[in-house]
């Protein structure tokens, strides 16, 4: 069951003892590239049923805009839905406290943003480096608590039994742990908008290892799509060419990463200085780019000149979610972040309703798509 588990962490460990050089770069490419078909195939659904339904947590989208709560344990992630939806989410100071999704409403400046609170992300479950005994436990009290619809709504988790013999509790750690995450993270996916909640006293390293796990699963924050072209042929070879200097790719790499998706003829032209990782972000498709806002919590914990350096960082929001500070401050920034755009419609011979605005995305905002929010058969009678 932890196959592709281990084969994800052997690659790690591989990677992480290859040197980094003109020599070892082409090498390095093939390796990234099997590393993302590995990550993909943690969140496809399983080949042996089960179905891809459990993906994510099972909460219907509703509202103009999906924003999701991601962090470690006890950041304040509950605190922060309550304070800003009035939802119930259970907060308490033991980690875990959350072990499923549960969604809120905040209305906005006329529109409907549904946030979700969500589990806590497990340090090191991506690598399957366990915390001992302590996570052991607490991996499988996880796993006895979700057993209900464990097994049959998680890919990659079928045949765990609930009933494990003590010396197998490690891998159900490792299995439970490993889950959860992907469960959190799929959820994150479906989202408009990530909140990523830090805790201001923690170590500032935990920022990155938040976004690894978010990136391990194909969510790139706050970026572009690649400037790159890859078009695929029937014959010809691989053909590099670049408009630019670059100097984190060459033909090798190219052919290296363009193999391991058994591609042996295409057009791959660069418009920026790319790294392979980008390369292979176009080949695999279905990455999601997404706005990000780390929300830092708690700051009722830590010193004025603390604050001060915090509030400088890009893409920051410094807030205490329990005493209520700065909360107005994360909301203008979650709606500057969606970049929603808001429609005003006039009744003929009326003044223009102010209150209810038709809400549309960054995405989809032309009139075509105004139409298609208001009725499915405006657009053929549309002048
Ligand atoms: N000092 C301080 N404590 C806070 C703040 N926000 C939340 N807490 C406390 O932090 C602890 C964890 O809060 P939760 O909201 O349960 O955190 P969570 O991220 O949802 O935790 P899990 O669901 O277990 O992942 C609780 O004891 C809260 O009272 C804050 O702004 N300042
Ligand atoms: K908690
Ligand atoms: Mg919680």
């Amino acid at each position: 069951m932890s196959t592709v588990m281990q084969k994800i962490k052997d690659i790690e460990d591989e990677m992480a003892r290859t040197q980094k050089n003109k020599a070892t770069a082409h090498h390095l490419g093939l390796l990234k590239a099997k590393l993302a078909k590995l990550r993909r195939e943690l969140l496809e659904p399983s080949a042996k049923g089960g179905g891809g339904a459990g993906q994510g947590f099972d909460v219907t989208k509703s509202g103009d805009a999906r924003v999701g709560l991601v962090g470690f344990p006890s950041v304040g992630k509950s605190t922060l839905l309550n304070k800003l939806t009035g939802t119930f989410s259970e907060v308490a100071s033991y980690e875990f406290t959350t072990l499923t999704c549960i969604p809120g409403v905040i209305v906005y400046r006329g529109a409907k943003i549904q946030l979700l609170d969500l589990p806590g992300i497990i340090e090191g479950a991506k690598d399957g480096k366990g915390r001992g005994r302590q996570l052991c436990l607490l991996g499988a009290s996880i796993f006895y608590k979700l057993n209900a619809s464990f097994s049959a709504a998680i890919p990659n988790c079928d045949g765990v039994s609930a009933f494990m013999v003590d010396d197998q509790i490690d891998s159900v750690d490792l299995v439970a742990s490993k889950c959860l995450n992907v469960r959190v993270i799929s959820t994150a996916r479906t989202c408009n908008c990530i909140l990523i909640v830090l805790d201001a006293i923690k170590p500032i390293t935990h920022k990155r290892l938040i976004e690894k796990e978010l990136e391990g699963f194909g969510i790139r924050l706050n970026k572009e799509p690649p400037n790159l072209t890859f078009r695929k042929k029937d014959k010809g070879g691989i053909n590099f060419t670049s408009t630019v200097t670059n100097t984190h790719l060459d033909l090798d790499t190219v052919k290296a990463i363009c193999s391991e998706y058994r591609m042996h003829n295409a057009d791959i032209t660069l418009r920026y200085d790319a790294t392979a990782d980008d390369l292979i972000d176009v080949i695999e498709g279905s990455r999601i780019y997404m706005p990000c806002i780390y929300a830092v919590n708690k700051i009722d914990q830590i010193t004025l000149e603390e604050l001060e350096i915090l509030d400088k960082l890009p893409h920051y929001c410094p807030v205490s979610a329990h005493l209520e500070w700065n909360l107005d401050g994360l909301l203008d920034k979650v709606w500057e972040y969606l970049n929603l755009t808001r429609i005003y419609t006039k009744p003929k011979g009326m003044n223009p309703d102010y209150e209810d605005p038709v809400i549309l995305s960054s995405k989809k905002r032309t009139v075509e798509d105004f139409c298609e929010r208001i009725h499915k058969d405006m657009l053929k009678q549309f002048k």
